[in-house]
């Protein structure tokens, strides 16, 4: 099993949920988070108004996924989240020891 999370821009939350959706995963944690990239310091635009900060408003997406689907979810990512323009974000890849379902004890990828 993989841990793939995912920096994004806000306004792409929607199309990579439905991405995600459509190949199958059927958990997701999502978070608001600030960061920044190599443009550190430069302007974005966000939602109509310019940034001059050094961290701009993101959307960290994590999903615990089993090996087989993960070029799959990386490939859905990409696609959903592109615009082609500075700040589209990054994907980072883990390997993740266990997952336990509370509520019934299933462990690793059953409890997927
Ligand atoms: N090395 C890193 N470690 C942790 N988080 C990162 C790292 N690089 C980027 N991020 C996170 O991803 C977000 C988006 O990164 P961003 O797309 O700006 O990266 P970049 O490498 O500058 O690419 P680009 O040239 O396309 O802008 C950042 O705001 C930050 O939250």
């Amino acid at each position: 099993m993989k841990l793939i999370t995912a920096v994004i821009k806000p306004f792409k939350l929607d199309e990579v949920r439905e991405a995600l959706s459509a190949i199958g995963i059927q958990g997701l944690t999502v978070t608001e988070v600030k960061g920044f990239g190599r443009q550190k310091g430069h302007t974005e635009l966000y939602r109509g108004a310019e940034y001059v900060v050094d961290f701009l408003p993101k959307i960290k997406i994590e999903a615990a996924v089993a090996d087989a689907v993960v070029d799959q979810v990386i490939e859905a990512i990409e696609r959903a989240a592109r615009t082609g323009k500075i700040g589209d974000g990054k994907v980072f890849v883990q390997p993740l020891e266990q997952v336990i379902r509370i509520r019934t004890g299933e462990t690793g990828e059953a409890a997927l």
